[in-house]
Order: structure tokens, then C-alpha cells, then sequence
């Protein structure tokens, strides 16, 4: 039993409808955004779910087609375009999509913006309604065609990184609640090449932002290519190694820059400044969910492969991955995995924390793991970073989505709260699963009338907030 009365609306976006008409899509990642919404009052949940209007979304509806360059479907070329005309409008922006099918965010000012990898795909939707508001247009110069798909969101500002694909390096950018305008706070060059890796997401500190530079980088020719290859727009560097940059938030000014061992991840956790007695920072902590530098998980996430278990282990391993970055000026960064990746059956990935501990040290995060033999995380668990140990939930045949953790009103220990996480089970019916966050035990369920297709991450949005 829950001790108080959750009262606000639980928000899932991701990429919910892979098809049109007879065409099926090929990756996780290419369908058109389905928000779902799961609002809690006086005891009681109600639901509903909806596509966002994107312009890519609206135009493959009306033409029946794929109209926009997607994760890695392409529009066919039966317009007859040019390969000039194709390279002017990718660099323009104009053939990428906005099909914001990715996260969703409660800005500081209250308005719920839903993101994707492209920037012209973040969009205003309306949490009861859930409906397209409008395009949110940032009101600067920085420009820049894509963006990390998870900025760090507080109640005062936004932060993001823009990757450069033109002279490798990314810039980092910070918006205040209320705005619409980035501010350019610094640049980091790529040290390997021959382009920027991917920025999926990115961890901050209180007074650091850390950027990642993985060898998994951007590929301008893959880009263009009609046909995906097996990383996509992507291409595996290794030879160009790997790094980890700390920009100070106040001053643009990088303070470390290190070689790290390889690694793939799409999702950050969190990070914090590692003190000393003095309470001088000597380290910056980073945590991931690391893909053992396997960037096989990429083409695992096909739709034929996960319509397709066939009682095999097929699920690559994953782990959580921790980064310590020294300050002391010396040239290599650590990393290891933090826990022993059996405690989460070596799946990992769709992290959530306590928004309170964002950029400080903090005890728990929770997840998908896995159940082995599986072909897709399975599980949730809960990490718990200092005993180095899991609590895992499971239910035969189900595939839960990201466990979003919700704090309790006034609440001070750190799992003082929920974890939310909407479950398709064996059947094809779907649920929204409440899970308390210090035991990790099911307080209530709250079926859907329909199954719903799998999605990717959350928000809450208080009420009366
Ligand atoms: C759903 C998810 O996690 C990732 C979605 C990624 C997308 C939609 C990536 C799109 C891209 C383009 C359309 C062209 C430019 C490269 C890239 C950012 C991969
Ligand atoms: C669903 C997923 C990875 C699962 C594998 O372990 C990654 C999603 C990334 C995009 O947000
Ligand atoms: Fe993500």
C-alpha cells in the first residue's frame, strides 16, 4: 500500500507505430512517436495514448509513404531528385525528420517538449490532451541540424550538445526556463576523427558537463546512402579511440580531457564530483549503461529481430559502466563496470534516477535488465551502487518500459517514491506496473483496455505545477 496519494500524469513517449499500410519499418527507432499518458488522482489512474503531429508523421499519413529521412528508412527516390538535390536538402535539414519519438521533458517553465536526435523534432504537446501545440523553435543563432535527444532538464534551465560534423566537435548550450534562446557556453574538439561521436545523451555535475566522445561517430557518407548499413548513420572507430571531455558550466573552459577505454552506450545515468578531505574535486564520476563496446545491440534493436524470439540468449551483454575522469591534469580516464553485471541478469539499459540527486552522488538507479535466454531487456531492477547489489522484477513473457522514478511529495530519503514503468504482457495487454522504490514490490497495476506497443522514455508532470 502506498502511504499518500500519487496526483499528477505519468508521460511515455516513443516510437509506436511502425507501419504504413502494407510497409513495415525495419528499426525500433524509425516509428512515428506515440505519446502515452497515465494520470493518477485520489487513487485512481486514467489513461490514454496518441500520435504526435509531426510534419513527418502528417505527410507519411497523407501520402502513405515515407516522406522524411528517418533512424533508417530513407523516402524512395521517386521524385526523381538529384543527388545534388538530395545533398542540399540533407545539409539544409529540410529531408530530416521531426518525428519527435524520443523523450518528453517537463521544462522549468511547465510547458512538456518532446525530443528526438534531429532539432527541428522537438515539439510542444499538451499533457492532458496530448496534443501538438506547436514546433518549439529555438530562437538563436546556433543553428545546428541534430542535437543529444536527452538535454538535462531542471526547474532553471536546459542543457544540450550540438555536434559539428563540419569541423568535429560539439558545442554545449545551456537555455533558461522561460526561453527559447540557447546560450553557447563552450566548444570541445573531437581529438579522433573523422567526425564526432554519437551523443544519444550526456551527464552533468553541479559545476561540470561532461562530453563524451565515443569511437561509435556520426558517418557523413552513410548519411546519404539509401540502403542502411549495420550501424546506420553510424561507424565504429576504434582506431580513433575514445574520450571524455569536462567543461566547467561557469567558465566554457575544459578542465580534463582523457582517453578512455572503448565503450557504447545511448544512455548516461548520472555523475558527480569525487572530493577530497579538503573538499577540493580530484575525479568526476560518470555513470552509463555500457554495451561492452558491442555495437551489435544497434542492429539487435530491428523490428525482425525482436518480433523474433526464438528461446535463444540473444540479448548482448550490458553493464554499468563507470567513468572516473581525474582533474590532475593526467592523460587516461578509468572504467569499470560498478556492479557485478550478473545481479542484472547482463541487460541494461533505460535508466531513471531521483531527479534530486542529478549531478551529485547518488545510490540508486533503476532500469531494464534481463531474464535470461531473452532477446530484449526484460526485467526491472533496481542498482544499488554502495551495497553493489540488484532487486529485480519479473513477470514471465512481459516487456516492461523504462522504470521512471517518482519521488514522494517531500520526500528525503533517496528512493522515497515510485517507479513507474508501463508493461506489455505475454498476452499483447498492456499495464501500467507501480512498483514502491525502496522495496522494489508491486503496489498496484492499472490495466489498459488495449495492448500498447513498446515505448521509450518518461516524464511527470505534477499537478497544479
Ligand atoms: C528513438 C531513438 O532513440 C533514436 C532516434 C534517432 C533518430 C531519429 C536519428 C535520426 C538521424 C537522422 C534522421 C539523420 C541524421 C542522423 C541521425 C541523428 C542518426
Ligand atoms: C531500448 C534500448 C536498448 C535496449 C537494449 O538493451 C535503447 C533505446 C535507446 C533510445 O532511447
Ligand atoms: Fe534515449
Amino acid at each position: 500500500m502506498l502511504q499518500y496519494t500519487m496526483d499528477g500524469t505519468y508521460l511515455r513517449n516513443g516510437p509506436g507505430l511502425w507501419d504504413l499500410g502494407d510497409y513495415g519499418f525495419r528499426h525500433l527507432f524509425d516509428g512515428y512517436a506515440t505519446l502515452v499518458r497515465v494520470s493518477f488522482r485520489d487513487g485512481h489512474a486514467v489513461g490514454a495514448h496518441r500520435q504526435i503531429e509531426s510534419e513527418a508523421y502528417k505527410a507519411a499519413r497523407q501520402h502513405g509513404k515515407v516522406c522524411y529521412r528517418e533512424f533508417s528508412e530513407v523516402p524512395k527516390p521517386d521524385s526523381f531528385k538529384s543527388l545534388v538535390g538530395q545533398l542540399a536538402s540533407l545539409f539544409s535539414g529540410n529531408s530530416l525528420t521531426d518525428n519527435s519519438n524520443t523523450g518528453v521533458v517537463r521544462l522549468g517553465d511547465g510547458r512538456v517538449l518532446c525530443l528526438t536526435e534531429t532539432v527541428k523534432g522537438s515539439i510542444v504537446v499538451d499533457p492532458d490532451t496530448l496534443d501538438t501545440m506547436s514546433k518549439f523553435e529555438y530562437e538563436d543563432k546556433l543553428g545546428g541540424l541534430i542535437h543529444s535527444a536527452h538535454p538535462i532538464v531542471t526547474d532553471t534551465e536546459f542543457w544540450t550538445l550540438i555536434p559539428d560534423l563540419i569541423r568535429p566537435g560539439y558545442v554545449v548550450a545551456r537555455m533558461d526556463a522561460g526561453s527559447n534562446e540557447r546560450q553557447f557556453v563552450g566548444r570541445v574538439d573531437c581529438r579522433g576523427g573523422p567526425a564526432p561521436g554519437w551523443v544519444h545523451s550526456f551527464p552533468v555535475t553541479e559545476n561540470y558537463v561532461v562530453v563524451p566522445e565515443m569511437p561509435l561517430r556520426y558517418c557523413a557518407a552513410n548519411l546519404l546512402r539509401a540502403e542502411p548499413t549495420p550501424l546506420y548513420k553510424f561507424q565504429w572507430h576504434l582506431e580513433s579511440g575514445s574520450y571524455m571531455h569536462v567543461m566547467c558550466k561557469a567558465s566554457g573552459k575544459i578542465v580534463a580531457s582523457v582517453e578512455v577505454p572503448p565503450f557504447v552506450t545511448f544512455h548516461f545515468i548520472n555523475a558527480y564530483e569525487e572530493k577530497d578531505e579538503e573538499g577540493r574535486v580530484t575525479a568526476i564520476i560518470a555513470d552509463c549503461c555500457e554495451h561492452n563496446a558491442d555495437t551489435s545491440i544497434l542492429d539487435n534493436l530491428r523490428l525482425h529481430n525482436l518480433r523474433a524470439f526464438t528461446g535463444e540468449d540473444v540479448l548482448t551483454d550490458a553493464r554499468v559502466g563507470r567513468f572516473r575522469i581525474p582533474l590532475d591534469g593526467s592523460p587516461f580516464g578509468e572504467l569499470e563496470a560498478a556492479l557485478d553485471p550478473e545481479e542484472h541478469g547482463r541487460g541494461m539499459d533505460m535508466c531513471s534516477i531521483n531527479p534530486a540527486h542529478l549531478g551529485k552522488e547518488y545510490r540508486y538507479a533503476y532500469a531494464c535488465g534481463a531474464r535470461r535466454p531473452c532477446n530484449f531487456p526484460n526485467t526491472l531492477t533496481k542498482i544499488d551502487l554502495v551495497e553493489k547489489t540488484a532487486k529485480n522484477w519479473y513477470e514471465e513473457g512481459a516487456v516492461p518500459s523504462e522504470p521512471y522514478f517518482v519521488a514522494r511529495p517531500g520526500a528525503v530519503e533517496e528512493d522515497d517514491g515510485v517507479a513507474i514503468s508501463m508493461v506489455s504482457a505475454k498476452d499483447g495487454s498492456g499495464y501500467a506496473l507501480v512498483l514502491d522504490a525502496k522495496t522494489f514490490k508491486e503496489i498496484a497495476r492499472a490495466k489498459f483496455p488495449y495492448g500498447l506497443p513498446y515505448g521509450l522514455h518518461c516524464c511527470w508532470v505534477p499537478r497544479d505545477k
